[in-house]
């Protein structure tokens, strides 16, 4: 079988670390970790939701893509990707647009793109109900990537699914079908 790579995108607050969580839950399909110079947000851990680094080590890793995002560096290497596909078939992997399109760029028809959806007001109230620290929410909300993700770029126009994630429960069964269709599991 082909291995897969999952790319979960879509704006900040659409949902893409709780789809990645529930493959990992229900299906046992692993996330691969990035790499951010942000700080933890309360309750995350390093190694865990992100290798948390600092300006300087960020700098030292070699990544298949990386963006700046709101005022902070992200980025995903191909050696995780490597690592992940020697024991599973498929993983996941969460990025902004900009990734997604690298992934899609790169790996073809192995990489599933997920594109989550939700409108502007439901994904503020979303963020806001998360605990984000209140300036650096306002600053993200404002930035030109933010508004960049809430729509598909057409790079990825006619290559991802796109899922209007207003119901969780929906959501899911949207992923379980695309699973399907993709002949994950
Ligand atoms: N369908 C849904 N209905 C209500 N709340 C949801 C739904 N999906 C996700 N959430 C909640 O919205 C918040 C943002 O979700 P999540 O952290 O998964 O988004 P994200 O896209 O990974 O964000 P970021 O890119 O900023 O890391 C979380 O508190 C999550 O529990
Ligand atoms: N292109 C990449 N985007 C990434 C990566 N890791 C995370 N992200 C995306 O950044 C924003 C902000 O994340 P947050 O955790 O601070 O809310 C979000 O869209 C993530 O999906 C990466 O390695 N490459």
């Amino acid at each position: 079988m082909d291995k897969k790579i999952i790319v979960i995108t879509g704006a900040s607050g659409t949902g893409k670390t709780t789809i990645s969580k529930y493959l990992q839950d229900t299906y046992h399909i692993p996330s691969v970790i990035t790499h951010t110079t942000r700080l933890p947000r309360v309750g995350e851990k390093d190694g865990i939701d992100y290798h948390f680094e600092t300006k300087d080590s960020f700098l030292k890793n070699h990544y298949l893509e990386r963006v700046e995002f709101s005022g902070n560096w992200y980025g995903s290497s191909e050696e995780s990707l490597n690592k992940t596909w020697e024991k599973y078939d498929a993983a996941s992997i969460v990025v902004d647009t900009k990734g997604a399109i690298s992934y899609k760029e790169k790996y073809g028809n192995q990489a599933v793109v997920i594109f989550l959806e939700v409108d502007l007001d439901t994904v503020t109230k979303r963020l806001a109900g998360r605990g984000d620290d209140i300036n650096r929410l306002k600053a993200r909300i404002n930035s030109d990537e933010f508004h960049r993700d809430l729509n598909i770029p057409s790079e990825l126009r006619g290559k991802c699914y796109k899922i209007t994630n207003n119901n969780i429960e929906i959501t899911k069964e949207s992923v379980n079908k695309i699973l399907n269709i993709e002949k994950i599991k």
